[in-house]
């Protein structure tokens, strides 16, 4: 039957594009499975672990292999004792962590990291077909003695090229001190002591390893006996490799997520005027903090991880017009009883304020090439009306996987880093790629308003309101009403208010 046929093709149209996004969102979750962190043994020389330390004249000799209790006891009371940063401050707790520590010029080891790199480099950022170069910077020696711990942290951003750490955990007996690992939801646990315990005699020294991205979670369990020692390496892009190649040849691992991002688009019935389509970035990343700055997350994307660099890599393959964006959610008892608003920006603002951020829109659309994403401006509130117009385009989102949302950066200067740092904070990052109507999905096209742009609609919209009020001042009858609605005075409070918000976090004052 002719009607029953076209009942089904109208029905399963939708059902097909829902099929697919939502494939695509498993698919996409599913490559959490990527590894956030590698660790093994690795194969050393009896050279290679020959440790030099102390100061000036005191300088020492250590051989790890066949070193005595005694030798091992003189390091760790060599060592200082590790602090680390919370609030941006260096703390000594130890009760939350308790260990020896060497700076890198207190130190010296032959070892050379390089290989182990290479092989970090192939398991970490096997989504790439060209695995981006990575350096290991030396950072710290860490004796853990009976006792000694260190509770759960995220190793501290020292850059925006800094992507992980790496542990090598020399050979000397100890027990205990298990490496506990959380990331997305899920844990792991590196028991270097038993690995390095179950290695045969025959087949020479080996020192553990454990790499793992920046913002995975970590937390040395105590030493039960024995000296545990590690050597921590900062792990950096290298910086000639950081400009992303447009179009990179497929790796297998992107591969499905390529080809279901092209399977929806093809679907007619999948964002049919075009639009936005969102991915929720899985890790965070090192935000610089700047006094009084605003800076561009764009540069980020040279450094994605793990199933990040997944989406970035399908989207870029489909020449698709995508840009990483930091989700901004205007609150605050004003809006009670609106939905929250949502602006994203490629800025990175450091508010200096712990409360909401009321006019946070407002500010982001005028100031910060903010796009809108939810409004909170309904037709019913009229008191914004000189905001209202300039802020009422949404741009809606289609989230492929979930969003993550940034108002204040209050949480992550209370986070336990292994160091205190004034220099990054982690942030969340949201991708957002901008598609045409079917047929046409190669949207090439800005989002963002000019100040230009932002500056001649507010004109216009004065212009239209003072004509609104002249016409309204020739029909006295209902002018009181409505006039009183938008009083001159509560105009200009509006624009005080907005300014007094712009001024301190703006680098250039806006326009009067
Ligand atoms: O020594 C270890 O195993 C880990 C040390 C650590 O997490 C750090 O120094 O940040
Ligand atoms: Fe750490």
């Amino acid at each position: 039957m002719a009607s029953a046929s076209q009942l089904s093709t109208t029905s399963d149209a939708p059902s097909q594009v829902s099929m697919l996004q939502q494939s695509l969102t498993d698919t996409l979750l599913e490559q959490n499975r990527n590894p956030v962190y590698c660790s093994g043994t690795w194969r050393v020389t009896s050279n290679d672990i020959i440790l030099f330390y102390g100061e000036n004249e005191g300088t020492r000799r250590l051989a790890i292999q066949g070193a005595t209790p005694a030798q091992l006891a003189h390091l760790a009371n060599s060592c200082d004792k590790a602090t680390f940063g919370v609030n941006q401050e260096d703390v000594l707790d130890e009760s939350y962590r308790k260990a020896g520590k060497l700076d890198a010029d207190r130190f010296a080891w032959n070892f050379q990291a390089l290989n182990l790199v290479d092989r970090i480099k192939q398991v970490l950022f096997t989504m790439d077909s060209k695995p981006r170069e990575i350096r290991a910077e030396l950072y710290k020696l860490n004796v853990y003695g009976p006792g000694s711990f260190f509770k759960s942290h995220k190793d501290t951003p020292r850059g925006e090229d800094m992507f992980g750490s790496l542990i090598v955990v020399l050979p000397t007996p100890h027990e205990g001190g298990e490496l506990y690992l959380r990331h997305g939801g899920k844990a792991w646990v590196y028991d270097s002591a038993s690995e390095l315990a179950n290695l045969s005699e025959g087949d020479g020294p080996k020192v553990g390893y454990v790499a793992l991205y920046s913002d995975v979670e970590h937390e040395v369990a105590s030493v039960k006996s024995g000296y545990r020692i590690t050597i921590t390496y900062n792990l950096y892009f290298a910086t000639e490799q950081n400009a992303p190649s447009p179009k990179p040849e497929s790796p297998p691992s992107i591969e499905p997520v390529t080809a279901l991002l092209g399977d929806l688009l093809a679907q007619p019935d999948f964002l049919p005027k075009g639009g936005l389509l969102g991915f929720g970035l899985l890790h965070e990343y090192p935000f610089p903090q700047r006094e009084q700055t605003v800076t561009s997350i764009a540069p980020l994307e040279a450094v994605l991880k793990g199933s990040d660099r997944v989406i970035m890599n399908a989207v870029r393959q489909h020449g698709l017009n995508a840009a990483l964006y930091i989700v901004y959610r205007a609150t605050g008892a004003v809006y009670r009883s609106c939905e929250d608003a949502e602006v994203i920006s490629q800025k990175y603002i450091q508010w200096s304020t712990e409360n909401e951020v009321a006019d946070l829109d407002r500010v982001l659309v005028k100031h910060y090439g903010g796009i809108v994403t939810i409004s909170k401006h309904r037709e019913d509130a009229n008191e914004e009306w000189c905001w209202k117009k300039m802020t009422k385009e949404e741009h809606p989102i289609t989230w492929i996987t979930p969003k993550t949302t940034h108002n204040s950066f209050k949480d992550v200067y209370l986070a336990y880093g292994n160091q205190a740092s004034i220099g990054h904070v982690y942030g969340t990052m949201v991708l957002v790629v901008k598609v045409g109507a079917p047929g046409d999905r190669y949207d090439l096209t800005v989002l963002e308003k000019t100040d230009a742009d932002v500056d001649a609609e507010w004109e216009a919209l004065v212009k239209e309101k003072e004509a609104e009020r002249a016409a309204r001042a020739e029909q006295p009858a209902e002018a009181n009403e409505l006039s009183e609605s938008i009083p001159t005075s509560q105009f200009q409070r509006n624009c005080e208010t907005l300014r007094d918000l712009i001024s301190p976090l703006s680098a250039r004052p806006p326009a009067s």
